[in-house]
């Protein structure tokens, strides 16, 4: 069964918007482990403009479901502007002090609105090869942000990764269009090349009650998906319990 991790991204942001404690971002993920969530993911951004530091490690300490970190590994260490709130000390600090049980590595700019694309190992390939050493010495499994491009998955092979994260934002958007299948044919080629070259699969963002079915089912031994933005808002609908049961139907 492909594992469902939520991400608590949006939880997160919720409570940023007043100086409280407000939703909690530990007691969500509580419910929904307890729900039947398999893991918890987290995107710790410089801005901290939702999960923070402090979140990582309130999380490493309490969560025994697997942990994903998710980020861009360049991103530099940056001042806190909120009152009790403590700096982001950088991305792999975070990981050096929480030693998640997956750390996806994502190639965003601090001023992204969202995460839209996947790596270049052509051009970054050099760099990150040192960081997925340091990190599966730390014991952490790493999997890579990737777009659909078999070459590319390749090269994630290459410098030491163990998974790949397929980027699943175009496949969301072509879903229901003309350009469906031709999107979703992209996707499972990509999947074929990971299991080909020994790289486990991982994907997300914009899954949904709508598309995750079809693409768990297309292409090639799903190991896990992340979801966030669609999970919380069809838990106000649903409600947390309905909506992991809900989100669980669509992997069987
Ligand atoms: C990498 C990815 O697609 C998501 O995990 C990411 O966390 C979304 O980030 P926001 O929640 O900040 O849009
Ligand atoms: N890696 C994808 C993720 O964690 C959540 O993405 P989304 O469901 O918030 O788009």
């Amino acid at each position: 069964m492909t594992a469902l991790s939520i991400n608590l991204n949006k939880i997160a942001l919720i409570r940023n918007s007043r100086d409280t404690e407000y939703p909690s971002v530990v007691l969500h993920a509580v419910r929904c482990i307890t729900a039947g969530a398999h893991g918890i993911t987290v995107h710790p951004r410089p801005d901290q403009r939702h999960i923070r530091a402090d979140d990582c490690y309130e999380l490493a300490s309490l969560l025994d479901v697997e942990f994903n970190i998710e980020g861009n590994p360049f991103a530099p260490a940056c001042k806190s502007d909120r009152r009790y709130v403590s700096d982001y000390p950088g991305f792999m600090e975070i990981i050096r002090l929480t030693r998640p049980a997956q750390c996806t590595l994502v190639p965003d700019t601090d001023s992204q609105l969202t995460s839209d694309h996947g790596f270049d190992l052509r051009k970054d390939g050099d760099r990150l090869a040192p960081i997925i050493a340091e990190l599966k010495s730390l014991g952490v499994r790493v999997s890579l942000f990737m777009d659909p491009d078999p070459a590319q998955i390749r090269l994630a092979k290459d410098i030491g990764a163990d998974r790949i994260e397929l980027y699943t934002g175009p496949y969301a958007e072509s879903f229901g269009s003309l350009h469906q299948d031709s999107v979703l044919k992209q996707f499972i080629a990509a999947s074929d090349v990971a299991a080909e070259v020994g790289l486990g699969l991982n994907a997300g963002h914009d899954l949904n009650l709508h598309n995750l079915f079809l693409f768990k089912n297309s292409v090639h031994k799903l190991l896990e998906v992340s979801i966030g933005h669609a999970f919380t808002v069809d838990a106000i609908e649903l409600g947390i319990d309905n909506c992991i049961k809900s989100y669980l139907n669509c992997l069987r």
